[in-house]
């Protein structure tokens, strides 16, 4: 099979753009459907971009619109607030893992906002064991579909007890769904102005037959809703929890940021209420750090892929042809952390958000760009560690010995900037007012760029700011440095997690004592 990887991005948006090119089960992406469906039903992740994938997917982006976000942010920023509470119950000398506490929160802000549930994640993070059924089965199923990803011919064996673990792993999660999908069902017909994900599901219809959805086409779509956004939101927050550890010019700026607001602990103010909608979009320095934070850790740090199976595709007017059954490998995390790119790749600096148009590429000749990487047939992924699939310019990294990027020297961006790019896309579209390429896209970009991406934002910002305005959080001593911690990093299925979880001591700013007092 071959493979190209593309890292440029005039090359990326005209990938993301093609019609032909479109997710397919050559690209992995079986393995995914295999784990939300014991029919093979279509989730909005995997399918192909069809028109069932058109209508749900139409219907349920009302869900996460900004109206949706406005109306139920208290059903958002409840799970951080709670998390607060726990936090403040710890004794601050022992060790947290924030990574897993995310995670928690996550499944909580979706059960509530998405499907007016409480799954209780957050309460079984302080309390019991630890464990928590939903979650857990989430995490090991995700763990069973990455052995399918890397050994695809265990299918073959499914009389193995191996491989038969791994299928009632994902019958597990299943059944989690399938009671969800059951409760909903059984409350009737949504309220007209509900627009919760669960009420928009019901209301998707089947293009084909136009009827609502059966149980087995709703429990793939609902189990999505979860899958994608649990994880991908608390590695972005446990990503970006370790950077300002180890930033403390960074912290000390968000503090007053905070602070200016009103939302900071403080003696006179031990117990500040969290941010409100409004507060939330005030906080300017707060979103530069989750965008900087998502630049340098795409939580989906394995990219995207397409593929043609029908016919050759030639891009950059006709310079490149892709023959078909080619996979397209869409590489964020090189686009975003490649010298090509930006200045200073390696530097975690929120500052440099304060720039308009931050997430615009600049204008580079064609004829300089750096194109695609190639991967020799005899080449193999090692999935296991992603720092040999994801080439950038970091601490710690190494040069991946399968992908030949190749590299150009780093392109400073000046004032001029503007000028250059309405220029440079009117020469390559005809029309100045094309949107510019993307360096930035974490949430991926075109028809199947993130649905959940307000949620994820909205999410992401309530709890970091009501962290760090109760508590000043520091990496424990057995955490890795950067580089350390870079060879660590696992995948779990296309999302970057960091393979140690992320110990920290959470020390509350006002006294415990003196908040109650
Ligand atoms: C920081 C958090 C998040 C990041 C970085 C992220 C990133 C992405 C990316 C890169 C894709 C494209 C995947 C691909 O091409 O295979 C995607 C798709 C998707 N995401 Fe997210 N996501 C996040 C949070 C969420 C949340 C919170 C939800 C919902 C609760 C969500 C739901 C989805 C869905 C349903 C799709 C498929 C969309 C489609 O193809 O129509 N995501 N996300």
């Amino acid at each position: 099979m071959q493979a190209v990887a593309v890292a440029d991005p005039y090359l990326i948006k005209e990938v993301l753009q093609c019609e032909d090119l479109d997710k397919r089960p050559n690209t992995g992406y079986w393995v995914v459907t295999k784990m939300m469906s014991a029919h093979g039903e279509p989730n909005l992740v995997s399918s192909e971009s069809d028109k069932y994938w058109r209508s749900v997917r139409k219907t349920v982006a009302v869900a996460f619109s900004s109206a949706a976000m406005r109306e139920n942010f208290s059903q958002i920023s409840t799970a951080g607030a709670e998390m607060v509470q726990l936090l403040r119950k710890r004794d601050p000398k022992t060790s947290i893992d924030m990574f897993r506490g995310l995670l928690c929160v996550s499944v909580d802000v979706i059960s509530r906002f998405g499907f007016k549930q409480n799954f209780g994640a957050v309460q079984s993070f302080g309390g019991g064991d630890g464990s928590h059924k939903f979650l857990d089965s989430l995490l090991i199923a995700t763990k069973e579909a990455q052995e399918f990803l890397k050994k695809p011919y265990r299918q073959l064996f499914w009389f193995l007890p191996s491989v038969k673990k791994s299928y009632q792993t994902f019958k597990d999660f299943q059944s989690f769904m399938e009671k969800l999908v059951h409760d909903m069902q059984e409350a009737g017909t949504p309220a007209d102005g509900d627009t919760t994900v669960s009420a928009q599901l019901l209301r998707c219809t089947d293009p084909d037959t136009s009827k609502p959805l059966t149980d087995k086409q709703l429990i793939p779509m609902a189990s999505m809703v979860f899958w994608a956004g649990y994880d991908t939101s608390a590695v972005t927050m446990t990503w970006a929890l370790y950077l300002i550890a180890q930033h403390p010019q960074v912290e000390a700026k968000l503090i007053a940021e905070l602070e200016a607001h009103g939302l900071l602990a403080t003696a006179s103010n031990p117990t500040p209420p969290p941010p409100n909608f409004k507060q939330l979009a005030q906080l300017d320095y707060l979103s530069n750090i989750v965008q900087e934070t998502q630049r340098l850790y795409p939580a989906v740090a394995f990219g995207t892929s397409r593929s043609c199976p029908t016919k050759d595709i030639h891009l950059d007017n006709g310079r490149l042809r892709i023959p078909r059954g080619t996979i397209v490998w869409v590489l964020t995390h090189s686009l975003q952390n490649s010298s090509s790119n930006w200045e200073q790749p390696d530097k975690f600096n929120p500052d440099r958000w304060d720039q308009p148009h931050a997430d615009a590429a600049a204008a580079i000749p064609p004829k300089a760009r750096p194109m695609v990487g190639h991967m020799e047939p005899h080449d193999s992924l090692d999935l296991d560690h992603p720092v040999n699939i994801a080439a950038g310019s970091r601490p710690g990294n190494y040069e991946a010995p399968q992908l030949r990027l190749t590299r150009i020297s780093s392109n400073a961006r000046s004032g001029e900037l503007e000028q250059k790019l309405a220029k440079f896309n009117e020469e390559q579209s005809g029309d100045p007012n094309a949107p510019a390429p993307k360096r930035w896209m974490p949430f991926m970009d075109g028809r199947r760029s993130c649905v959940g991406q307000p949620l994820a934002k909205v999410a992401m910002a309530s709890t970091l700011a009501q962290l760090y305005a109760n508590f000043s959080l520091t990496l424990t001593e057995a955490m890795p440095d950067p580089a350390g911690m870079r060879k660590k990093e696992t995948l779990a299925l296309a999302v970057l997690h960091p393979g140690t979880g992320m110990h920290m001591h959470v020390q509350p700013r006002v006294p415990v004592k003196q908040q109650s007092s």
